[in-house]
């Protein structure tokens, strides 16, 4: 059947969670939902790299595509700019394929406020001795961080119910599947399939 537009799927959390986890394995599930890469100003850490963990930015070139209009949403994150360009998101889902953006609650608010049509999923921890011990086992912050995202963490957990969708990431693959489900139920929603069938009636 021929797709309208694609869905927008935004999928956040808490840092620790497991977004990345999550997402990675979704990718390897072969979907076929593209995946967008973020601006950011955070240093590289070991192994990641440029336009395809992210774009890596100084603080002046993320404040230059501010300023263009150039992102979908931002945020400031702890001490970095973080951000989703733009045109990569429309383009996907204007060409019909689904994307999906795993980004922290502040700019996942502001997507819902631009893209109400969206599909809001938030990641859930098991519980917050596990987010803890998950940011520790990952072990790319020090202390002070952790204590910091912990903090950012429970303020975040309160704005669960500004989503659609809550997922528990107690199993990677378990949390992959519910995601799965969701966007298989959305794809499936009358209101988006009615226009393609007024469509085929007419032709
Ligand atoms: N608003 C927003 N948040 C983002 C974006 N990209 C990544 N993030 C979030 O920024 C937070 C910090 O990301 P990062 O430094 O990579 O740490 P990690 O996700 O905890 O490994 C995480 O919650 C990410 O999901 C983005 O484009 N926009
Ligand atoms: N379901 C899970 N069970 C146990 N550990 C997990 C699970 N999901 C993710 N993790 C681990 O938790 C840590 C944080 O995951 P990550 O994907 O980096 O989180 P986020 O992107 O939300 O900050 C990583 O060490 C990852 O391997």
């Amino acid at each position: 059947m021929k797709r309208e537009k694609g869905l927008l799927i935004v999928l956040s959390g808490p840092s620790g969670v497991g977004k990345g986890t999550v997402c990675a394995a979704l990718r390897r599930h072969d979907t076929q939902i593209e995946y967008s890469v973020s601006a950011t100003t955070r240093k590289p850490r070991t192994g990641e790299q440029e336009g395809v963990n992210y774009f890596f930015k100084t603080t002046e070139e993320f404040e230059n595509m501010i300023a263009n209009n150039e992102l979908l949403e931002w945020a400031k994150y702890v001490d970095n700019y973080y951000g989703s360009p733009r045109k990569f998101v429309e383009d996907t889902i204007q060409a019909g394929r689904d994307v999906i953006l795993e980004i922290e609650v502040q700019g996942a608010l502001q997507v819902k406020e631009t893209f109400p049509e969206g599909v809001f999923i938030f990641l859930m921890p098991p519980s917050l001795k596990e987010l803890r011990s998950r940011i520790e086992s990952r072990g790319t912050e020090s202390k002070d961080l952790i204590d910091s995202r912990m903090t950012v963490a429970r303020e975040e957990i309160e704005l669960m119910d500004k989503y659609d969708y809550v997922v528990e990431n107690d199993e990677v693959e378990l949390a992959v599947e519910r995601i799965k489900s969701i966007v298989t139920a959305e794809n499936c929603k009358k209101e988006r399939l009615i226009n393609i069938y007024k469509q085929l009636v007419k032709e």
